[in-house]
């Protein structure tokens, strides 16, 4: 599903108008109907008599809030709007809606000073439902004065508030609030969601999601060819490896997995293992020659191999040509998982990154190898998948964490292109960013996944893919997706504080299970 900015959105707006020749009355129409429809689900259709309270913004979203506005005073419910803005101050569609809305006898209740807000605060006492018309894709940088006074009432009145486009407060770019911001029960969006509503915070501000189609034709929606996708358990299970009857392990890849360090076999472990769980046929775990008892004992369908160390038991620079050996058997490296930042250990990474043919998925330990030579990024290397969280990712960028967080889309754009890597930025909907500049947002995971180990399980399973054919991009996005659902099922079952990284293991089979039987966790996203 194509994720959109303001701007993109206003483009498809005017085109539709323009080149398909759809009056724009027509689109804010359909978007108030999609809107009150939504309300009639919300109140499993009993609407008469239903105590709503429609704030509108002077501008287009106000528009559909007065469509929403009319709808509901002809379905019996007891309607009162309140208009930040003088009537003579609304223009166009907006200003025809509020006409058609009065001739019908709707009451209108202005709400442009201090001396308005008490009767709208008490109205807040007795309604059923809150719509926010106040501000949508047009809104920009803080929410101040009067607007802010009157989302702050409204959020304290925490009555159920249904978002029309976007939370009044919210950024539709960036998903962020500068002032106050609506904490919507729901948000009814048209056409495409919008960034904001998909990252954080706004995905919080926004609640559960609808995507409302209101009449913008298809064929203008891919004639744009965004490159910005909401990733969908239907686009997943499209692109999930298939398992042939007569399949055998051969079939299904060979995973090599690097890593481990005295104390450190665990994630390793749980890498290898996840590969499996992921489907890959066979997996070897190859490690410090003096922790390699210690994994075999760990692991029983993961195959264990010995590596050269130093004598502190770290992967030594001798270890170099075993691993290309290995490897030459092999169909995906997945390197990292416990590797120790020991300087033999950081010299070996970078002496086997450039030599590497097979495609590699590049984590932890091994991440902050690279960031000591980036060089090696920008110089020839095979296919690669880089899952930095934001520390990582900070250290390869030479900035802070906190300036990756600010701007998580376009670093992970930046350096996917400039590195031609597909770069996995982990975090609250971690974002996946093609080579090619396509990006992918994934909607699944919770904090409970915030454990040790969680981001080897991730490694895991993004190399079991690959190992079965998918390519880089394709294996990243869907398991970033796989791993995100297996934490949500996790979640559902254990809750978040005593979730563990193993348990993404144990719940992966039914993710899996569920991503072919049914739509899953885009269901109430409407069209993939
Ligand atoms: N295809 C579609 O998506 C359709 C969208 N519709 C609705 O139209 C709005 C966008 O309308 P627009 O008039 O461009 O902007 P807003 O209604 O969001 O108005 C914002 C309004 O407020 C002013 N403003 C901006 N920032 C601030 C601020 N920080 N403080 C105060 N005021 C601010 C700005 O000048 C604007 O006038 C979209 O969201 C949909 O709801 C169509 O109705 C149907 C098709
Ligand atoms: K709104």
């Amino acid at each position: 599903m194509y994720l959109v900015t303001a701007a993109e959105m206003g483009q498809l707006d005017r085109l539709a108008s323009s080149e398909y020749l759809v009056p724009s009355i027509v689109l804010m129409e359909n978007a108030g109907l999609r809107v009150v429809e939504s309300i009639r689900r919300h109140f499993q259709d009993r609407v008469k008599n239903r105590r709503v309270l429609i704030f509108c913004g002077k501008g287009n979203n106000g528009g559909d809030g007065l469509v929403v506005a009319r709808h509901l005073l002809n379905q019996g419910a007891e309607v009162k709007v309140f208009l930040l803005a003088r009537p003579e101050d609304l223009r166009g569609d907006a200003r025809t809606n509020l006409e058609i809305y009065q001739k019908m006898g709707g009451r209108i209740f202005p709400l442009l000073g201090e001396s308005h807000l008490q009767r709208a605060d008490i109205a807040l006492l007795y309604a059923d439902l809150v719509v926010d018309a106040i501000f949508g894709t047009g809104f920009k940088g803080a929410a101040m004065g009067l607007p802010a006074a009157v989302i702050t009432m409204i959020n304290k009145a925490h009555r159920d508030t249904v978002a029309v486009d976007l939370p009044s407060g919210l950024e539709a770019d960036t998903g962020r609030a500068f002032g106050p911001c609506i904490q919507a029960t729901w948000t009814v969006t048209f056409a495409l969601p919008k960034l904001g509503l998909v990252v954080e915070p706004g995905a919080s501000y926004a609640g559960r999601l609808e995507v409302a189609d209101i009449g913008i034709p298809q064929k203008l929606i891919d004639s744009q060819r965004f490159n910005l996708h909401l990733l969908t358990a239907a686009w997943c299970r499209s692109r999930l490896p298939k398992r042939e009857a007569s399949g055998h392990k051969g079939l299904y890849g060979h995973v090599l997995a690097v890593g481990g360090a005295p104390g450190l076999t665990g994630a390793i472990a749980l890498a290898a293992t996840a590969a499996l769980r992921a489907g890959a046929g066979l997996v070897t775990a190859a490690v410090p020659r003096g922790v390699h008892g210690i994994l075999a004992m760990k692991t029983t369908e993961v195959m264990t191999c010995p590596l050269p160390e130093t004598p502190a038991g770290y992967l030594s620079r001798e270890a170099l040509e075993p691993i290309l050996e290995r490897l030459a058997a092999c169909d995906v490296l997945a390197l990292g998982p416990g590797l120790s930042r020991d300087p033999a250990t950081v010299e070996l990474v970078k002496e086997l990154l450039p030599r590497l043919k097979a495609p590699a998925v590049v984590d932890a330990d091994a991440l902050n190898a690279l960031a000591t030579d980036t060089g090696l990024l920008t110089g020839n290397h095979g296919p690669l998948v880089l899952t930095p969280h934001p520390g990582e990712m900070a250290r390869l960028a030479g900035t802070t964490a906190a300036r990756v967080q600010e701007d998580r889309l376009e670093i992970a754009r930046k350096y996917a292109r400039e590195w031609q890597v597909v770069l996995l930025l982990k975090g609250a909907r971690t974002i996946i960013a093609w080579p090619d500049g396509q990006a992918y947002i994934n909607p699944t995971g919770n904090p409970g996944m915030a454990t040790a180990g969680s981001g080897d399980v991730l490694t895991g399973i993004i190399a079991g893919l690959m190992a079965q054919g998918l390519e880089p991009g394709v294996a990243a996005a869907v398991g970033a997706f796989l791993h995100g659902a297996a934490g949500d099922e996790a979640q559902a079952r254990l809750g978040q504080h005593a979730l563990l990284a193993g348990d993404l293991l144990n719940f992966l089979p039914a993710v899996f299970r569920n991503l072919e039987v049914e739509a899953g966790v885009t269901a109430s996203l409407g069209r993939d």
